[in-house]
């Protein structure tokens, strides 16, 4: 394992610690937020009583095979905590996120939440958001007139593709990933584009005051 993904389980698996007995539990997405879902399928394994909502497809086919049982919204209100990655942390605890196509389950379990976990690696931590190209989760029908309009506000957009035809997020729609250069006023930011028909919700997670566990290459896991 390298020590890239060595720093990714211990991010993971320090958050999945946090879990006790009874609680409900967002499950994010991504190769970080993996190694808790792992974590917390052996704690399951060993006893451990909780509940969990996942953020995508994916996490929720990880949870079920490693026996952690899965609720939904028709069943419960809040989460007691959510664990997730991040593509971009800022030093005032902004996120991008998005970069697995997952923004739109993930920011809805967030702000479900009482308490909000960010797992990473040391390589998200960055003094202002930016240099990671802002995802967007749009509706297809007109996305060509969502794409220009970004142009037209100085975005740098990118259809997100797979095998040459548009990614296809868990709710049947796009991605459109847009660099906007160093994002100085992420919340003015999100208003802006969400104001943008077509446009269901931006990968800048503002405000969520999380708790943010970034592991190092050297080994070291910092909690902030
Ligand atoms: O849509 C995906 C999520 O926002 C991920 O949590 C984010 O992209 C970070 O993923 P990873 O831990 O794989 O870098």
């Amino acid at each position: 394992m390298d020590t890239i993904t060595q720093a990714k389980k211990a991010a993971g698996e320090k958050a999945a610690s946090l879990v006790q007995p009874g609680m409900l539990v967002g499950l994010g997405t991504g190769s970080t937020a993996y190694w808790a879902i792992e974590r917390l399928g052996a704690m399951v394994k060993e006893g451990l009583h909780i509940q969990a909502v996942a953020t995508s497809v994916a996490s929720e086919k990880q949870a079920r095979e490693l026996g952690i049982p899965i609720t939904s919204f028709s069943e419960i209100q809040q989460l007691d905590i959510d664990i997730d990655g991040a593509d971009e942390i800022s030093e005032d605890f902004q996120l991008i996120k998005g970069g697995g196509g997952s923004l739109l389950r993930e920011k809805i379990v967030a702000l479900a939440s009482r308490r909000r976990v960010i797992v990473a690696d040391e390589r998200k931590y960055v003094k202002t958001l930016g240099k990671f190209p802002l995802p967007l989760e749009i509706v297809p029908f007109g996305w060509e007139l969502v794409f220009k309009t970004l142009q037209s506000l100085k975005g740098v957009p990118t259809l997100r593709t797979r095998e040459d035809k548009p990614y296809i997020t868990d709710n049947s729609n796009y991605i459109i990933d847009c660099a906007f250069g160093t994002i100085q006023n992420p919340e003015q930011l999100h208003q802006q584009l969400k104001a943008i028909p077509g446009i269901v919700e931006t990968g800048l997670f503002i405000n969520l005051k999380p708790t943010v566990i970034i592991a190092y290459e050297n080994g070291d896991v910092k909690v902030v």
